[in-house]
């Protein structure tokens, strides 16, 4: 367990690739065997197992237990449609206004990744296609421990109601019994249907099992630490999940121009998230790092969450020096981070070296914070070497697809021949009969 000392500029790592070492050093610091270790997996197995067992019983003691929230009843524990129009009511007008403003963002980025039902009729007049229908209840995580995330919310629910999920139901965990309102507010504005102020493993347990009080849903999505990444590992297969959207984390390759104390901001801003959170700047140029590393002494103390930075960048973070941006994008696409920022003068260029990253954030004004809000594009994206084969939380995540195939009298007989010459190959004679029967001029039944 990384001990919580502040961080100085001073102790935050740093690599050279023409070290010796640096392979292994690169190895080292990518591993998540401190963060995700058996003792994880083994709690959370056998939360979800009580949650099997107990139900809304256990959902009660692990809420009491891990969010210091005593209730009598899950029931208690949902809040209702009038609180959350209230919400709206009981935050500022810029609040309201700006989480307005980056749902309509939002949903116009995702109206474009809609996918049509299609069809088409091939030469023998069989007609083929792909029916595209939405999910019908869908479990959205909003995290909650180490701070509250409305954006997250609008960044789960905004693409299911793109896509046409008839039930979204909420979680978000509230410490102490505290939901924020411009989380209730957020939930208002996308058209979250259900919440319930639950969170971490015990929630994901309810949603994927069902409760007495919860019902069972048929996909869960979002962002969560190594708690609630585990649990939807866990449940993965009797419900869907998006991906392992664990904790936070953010790849610099640096060329030397952006404003130092930009680069040392956006390292924190991912940072800030969680003590597992890993920032990573990577530069061919000593001296820009020096001067990065010297603004890292200078801001941390100002930083609220100074604390939690310190010890993100003391234990997960790194600096590293490369030959060239060439190097610096092959080591990147090694780590296959969740965020990247190109921050150079030109990133046109350097984007056709990177092959993993689940959002790029092109030129030294794209802040990733500007992602995480507002863009458009959505913030519920892959951790931990994922983005090598998941994508950015999307509408598509909300839709599955049905095979159509009609074939029509004319149209059977060449299929019809083909299946039964494939299906006695395969020695499965039903197969062949079932084709042959449909043939006009039949074969004869063996
Ligand atoms: N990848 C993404 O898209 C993305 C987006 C937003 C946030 N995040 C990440 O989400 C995470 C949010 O974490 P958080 O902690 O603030 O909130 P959280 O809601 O994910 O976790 C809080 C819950 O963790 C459980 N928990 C805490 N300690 C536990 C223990 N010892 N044993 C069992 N359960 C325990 C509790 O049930 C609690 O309700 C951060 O890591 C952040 O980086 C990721
Ligand atoms: N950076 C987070 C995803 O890793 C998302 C977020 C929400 N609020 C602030 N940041
Ligand atoms: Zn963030």
């Amino acid at each position: 367990m990384p001990s919580r000392r502040l961080c100085k500029g001073t102790d935050m790592r740093q690599l050279d690739t023409s070290d010796a070492d640096f392979d292994a050093a690169l190895t080292r610091l990518t591993s998540r065997d401190e963060v995700d270790g058996a003792s994880v997996d083994e709690t959370v197995a056998a939360i979800i197992a009580d949650v099997a067992r107990r139900g809304d019983a256990a959902v009660l003691e692990y809420t009491a237990r891990f969010d210091n929230l005593q209730v009598e009843s899950v029931a208690t524990l949902e809040v209702s449609r009038e609180r959350m129009t209230e919400a709206l009511c009981h935050i500022d007008v810029a609040q309201r206004e700006a989480l307005e403003y980056a749902a309509q963002r939002i949903r116009d980025f995702h109206e474009r990744q809609l996918q049509q039902s299609w069809q088409y009729e091939d030469a023998l007049g069989n007609v083929l296609g792909q029916r595209v229908t939405a999910l019908a209840r869908v479990g959205i995580y909003v995290p909650g421990g180490k701070a509250s995330y409305p954006s997250s919310v609008l960044m789960n629910a905004l693409p299911a109601k793109v896509a046409g999920v008839a039930e979204v139901v909420m979680v978000v965990p509230a410490p102490g019994g505290d939901v924020s309102d411009l989380v209730l507010a957020a939930a208002a504005v996308a058209g979250v249907d259900r919440v319930f102020t639950l969170g971490g493993a015990q929630a994901i347990a309810a949603l994927a099992l069902g409760t007495e009080t919860l019902p069972a849903v048929d996909k869960i999505v979002g962002p969560g630490n190594i708690y609630v990444a585990t649990a939807k590992r866990q449940v993965f297969g009797r419900v869907g999940i998006d991906m392992e959207a664990g904790p936070s984390e953010i790849l610099i390759i640096a060329d030397g121009h952006t404003d130092p104390d930009w680069v040392v901001m956006d390292l924190f801003s991912q940072a800030e998230h969680d003590e597992n959170a890993q920032c990573i700047l990577l530069c061919p140029d000593h001296k820009y790092l020096a001067a990065v590393r010297a603004g890292i002494e200078r801001l941390l103390p100002t930083m609220e969450r100074a604390d939690i930075i310190g010890v993100s960048l003391r234990a997960r973070g790194a600096m590293i020096v490369t030959r060239d941006l060439a190097e610096a994008a092959a080591i990147s696409n090694l780590i296959a981070p969740e965020h990247l920022e190109l921050s150079v003068e030109d990133p046109e260029a350097l984007l056709p070296q990177i092959e993993h990253a689940g959002a790029i954030f092109m030129g030294s004004y794209t802040s990733e914070a500007l992602g995480d809000y507002c863009a458009g594009p959505n913030h519920v994206l892959p951790t931990a070497g994922g983005s090598r084969f998941s994508s950015p939380l999307g509408v598509y995540d909300f839709q599955k697809r049905s095979s159509l195939i009609r074939c029509s009298e004319q149209g059977v007989q060449e299929l019809g021949a083909m299946a039964s010459v494939l299906a006695r190959g395969e020695s499965l004679t039903a197969h062949a009969r079932s084709a042959e029967m449909r043939l006009t001029h039949k074969k004869p039944a063996k």
